[in-house]
């Protein structure tokens, strides 16, 4: 709670956060989400999980590479104050594609973070905004803010085929449905407002350790999240696979309950023998872990 200055007000907390503050906290994000082991077919202190191009090292070098750009989300949000916020997402988009090149050239071309580059941007963007207009704060107002920078963006982006070969996040959206990335955005992070946040808070109020909360977290958003990073790898029935597994393990209570991290691993083990991984997952616990240094604030309509 270092970096965060928590002043109580009678109505809500209210926190002054800059941009470094930022810069450090989403660095935090990115490491403790990474180091967070065991991890099923994720890049983790064990293993390499279900990638062969990627491992602890390369997403080290990849979050101080892309950590100080969230700098310049934020200026960008500060600076959109008094605007439209469906400006604020073509104007840091070409920052993002930046951020990118950063990334890739550090892990050799690799794609360690391009779902948490778009997170934590719009995020940063957001806190900008908020700062700028004396808002507090609040995990709600926040995630309010990215939907808003989000609207129509599925729409926009995913419904109209533009031609040509579909992308692979076009033919997610076409053919199944599933807006990953952009979807989660727009609906101002709903997986992580209402699946992860509830049992990060639950577990950590009643045990105190980060590392099961986070694990425990894990495996909801894998059982309920529609992550696209799986479509890609395993089709429709790499999703289901992983969703009905996770399921199963917290029916018999997750990493709560005893033998639950032998389980883990041997999820682990099972979802790299299929070539798995939960990548869009592991994202909204970054964000999660983030958000969660915030109050919540009042409750967001979407
Ligand atoms: C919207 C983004 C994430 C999409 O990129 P792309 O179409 O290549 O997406 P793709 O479907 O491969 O997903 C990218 C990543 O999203 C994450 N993801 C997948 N599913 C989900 C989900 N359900 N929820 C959250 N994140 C998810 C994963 O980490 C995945 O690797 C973004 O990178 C983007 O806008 N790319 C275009 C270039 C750009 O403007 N970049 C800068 C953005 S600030
Ligand atoms: N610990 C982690 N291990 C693996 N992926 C992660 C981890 N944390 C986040 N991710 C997310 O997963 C994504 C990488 O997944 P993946 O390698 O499947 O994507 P890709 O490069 O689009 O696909 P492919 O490797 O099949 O070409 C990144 O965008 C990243 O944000």
């Amino acid at each position: 709670m270092s970096e965060i200055l928590m002043t109580e007000s009678p109505v809500n907390k209210v926190c002054a956060f800059d941009e470094e503050s930022l810069v450090k906290r989403v660095r935090l994000a990115l490491l403790t989400e990474v180091r967070l082991t065991p991890k099923p077919g994720l890049v983790d202190i064990r293993n390499t999980g279900a990638h062969k191009d990627m491992d602890l090292a390369a997403f080290e070098r990849s979050t101080a590479a892309i950590a100080p750009w969230m700098a310049r989300f934020y200026q960008i949000g500060y600076e959109s104050a008094t605007g439209n916020a469906e400006w604020v997402l073509p104007m840091i988009r070409p920052i993002g594609v930046a951020c990118e090149c950063d990334m890739l050239q550090v892990t050799g071309g690799v794609n360690t973070h391009r779902g948490a580059i778009f997170a934590f941007g719009l995020l940063s963007a957001a806190i900008g905004r908020l700062n700028a207009q004396n808002v507090p704060l609040e995990q709600n107002l926040m995630c309010d803010v990215v939907a808003q920078f989000c609207h129509h963006l599925v729409a926009k982006e995913l419904s109209v085929p533009k031609g040509g070969k579909l992308s692979k996040s076009e033919s997610h959206f076409l053919q199944f449905g599933l807006a990953g990335a952009r979807g989660e955005a727009e609906s101002g992070f709903r997986t992580v407002r209402t699946q992860a946040l509830p049992v990060y808070n639950r577990v950590m109020a009643e045990l105190g350790d980060t590392n099961l909360a986070l694990l425990q977290t894990l495996l909801h958003l894998m059982a309920w999240n529609d992550d696209t990073n799986l479509v890609a790898r395993g089709g429709l029935s790499g999703l289901y696979y992983v969703q009905q597994q996770a399921q199963k393990l917290l029916w018999e209570g997750g990493v709560l309950h005893p033998g639950g991290i032998e389980a883990m691993q041997q999820l682990d083990d099972a979802l790299i023998a299929r070539r798995l991984s939960p990548g869009g997952s592991a994202d909204l616990l970054a964000v999660t872990w983030f958000l969660s240094h915030f109050p919540a604030g009042m409750l967001f309509k979407n």
